[in-house]
């Protein structure tokens, strides 16, 4: 009998524990490992996910190399290279987790087509997702629009339990294969950990000490006690099918929490599925209406993290400082563009994207969407936060404000860290607000009133 090859083209999915992709591709006689840096998502991903990217293939390199084969890398446009690489190979199917976002299945169709010219198949077998996106509908089969029956829709479907890593691994390999780029990162910025092993340490730590507490903690930024699954996530060094059969195994009040976290996670991608075009336009098409100010100043202030609104500024040196930023911040300083800075959520979102390690563009552009009271399930667009009342409420002691901005470790005794006196801003070299905030909620009401009418 000849002998089979496959490819197993990897993009999200950059693990061989419950990869049913891997799995698939695994059947053949002999698999080509093969990762593509495609210039058209690689030159536009900021310094931070680059970075990670790139350790992430080094690190299933090493896992690759630990059984005997390799990870190939090629660069270029996926059309011609998988296809060349198949072809060189004499392959006969590419194995791929689905990719559901808009350019990724795009991107899809074509190798798909350009595959079948040369009758190979691309197979695709699951999705970084427990349910694939668009699998959750209404009884009429029409998309849900708001989280709450979607999630209960999305448990009742359920998922498969996870799946071992393959045996054994006869690895194919291409002498083309270039090497994994260096990624300088800027001063100041530190990423944590890269790849299949770190993100299930990550998760096994995670489990035993905070999950349970989940729920009462995670708004509180200053206790930092999140899981940080989220780049692991985004790259598919782990799979939630992974972590939903932990949190099902697991006790106390967290689990339901985090599980339905996830489930917004999976709820993202199914509206984006659907929407596509919401990745840059509204949602609900009337906010497109509204009165914004074009990005000047202020803009510049937010994102390099000096509004003088110290939870603002914290969480915006954060992003650059750890390519992280806690899910309440985010709210805060999204907010604070649109509603206090009058400033389009799009703007912002980018900025979020070139910083983000875990840069994911349903989350992001649904949650940009989510606080521009845009988007599904949106917060209520009337419901301005207000940045010193947050910062109060989750930071209570300002260690987290003092953590990320420290002029604000050198306060006098007496002054409350998320609302200096204008003397003391002075001495410790703090910025004055850049805005009264009582005057923008007011003009964002009103902004907002014009479109009601
Ligand atoms: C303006 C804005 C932008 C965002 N951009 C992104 C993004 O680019 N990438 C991203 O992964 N998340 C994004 N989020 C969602 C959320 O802030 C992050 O997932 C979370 O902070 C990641 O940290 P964690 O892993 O410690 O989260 P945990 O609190 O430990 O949550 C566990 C997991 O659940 C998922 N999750 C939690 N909250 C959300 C949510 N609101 N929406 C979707 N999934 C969620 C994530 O996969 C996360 O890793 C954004 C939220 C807002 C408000």
């Amino acid at each position: 009998m000849p002998t089979r090859h496959s490819v197993m083209w990897f993009r999200r999915d950059l693990r061989l524990a419950d990869n049913p992709a891997l799995l698939a591709a695994a059947e053949a006689d002999a698999v080509l490992p093969l990762f593509v840096l495609d210039p058209a998502l690689w030159d536009v991903a900021g310094v931070s996910r680059r970075a990670h990217l790139a350790a992430s293939l080094r690190a299933l390199d090493a896992s690759l190399r630990s059984r005997r084969t390799r990870l190939s890398v090629l660069r270029g446009d996926p059309v011609e290279q998988v296809v060349a690489a198949a072809r060189e190979l004499d392959a006969t199917e590419v194995h791929v987790s689905a990719d559901f976002g808009p350019y990724g299945a795009e991107r899809d169709e074509r190798v798909a087509a350009a595959l079948a010219e040369h009758d190979i198949e691309l197979v695709r077998t699951s999705s970084p997702y427990a349910v694939d996106p668009g699998s959750v509908t209404k009884g009429d089969g029409t998309p849900y629009a708001v989280f709450t029956p979607f999630s209960r829709a999305w448990a009742d479907r359920g998922w498969d339990t996870p799946y071992e890593a393959p045996r054994g691994l006869s690895g194919l390999e291409l002498a083309s294969s270039v090497d994994v780029p260096d990624v300088d990162l800027p001063e100041g910025l530190r990423l944590p950990e890269a790849g299949e092993r770190a993100a299930a340490q990550r998760w096994e730590t995670y489990v035993a000490d905070h999950l349970a507490t989940y729920s009462d903690e995670r708004d509180r930024p200053d206790l930092d006690t999140t899981s940080k699954m989220s780049a692991h996530l985004k790259w598919g060094e782990i799979h939630p099918r992974t972590m939903l059969a932990e949190i099902g195994r697991a006790s106390g009040a967290g689990r339901a929490t985090y599980r339905s976290e996830l489930a917004w996670r999976e709820f993202y991608a199914d509206v984006l599925h659907h929407r596509p075009e919401t990745a840059r336009e509204y949602l609900r098409a009337e906010y497109g209406r509204m009165r914004y100010d074009d990005p000047g100043e202020g803009f510049d202030a937010w994102r390099e993290g000096r509004t003088g609104f110290p939870i603002v500024d914290a969480g915006l040196r954060q992003l650059r400082g750890s390519g992280w930023v806690h899910n309440r911040v985010r709210m805060i300083v999204a907010s604070f563009l649109v509603k206090d800075l009058h400033v389009e959520w799009q703007h912002g979102a980018r900025h979020f994207m070139q910083w983000l390690v875990d840069g994911d563009l349903p989350s992001n552009q649904h949650g940009w969407q989510w606080t521009a009271g845009s988007g599904t399930d949106a917060s209520p667009f009337f419901r301005v936060f207000n940045p010193t009342g947050q910062g109060r409420k989750f930071d209570p002691r300002g260690e987290y404000v003092r953590r990320w901005v420290p002029e604000l470790r050198d306060l006098p005794d007496g002054e409350d860290p998320h609302e200096p006196s204008a003397a003391a801003r002075e001495q410790v070299g703090y910025a004055a607000p850049i805005v009264d905030h009582k005057e923008e909620r007011v003009e964002a009401l009103s902004r907002w009133e014009e479109i009601r009418r």
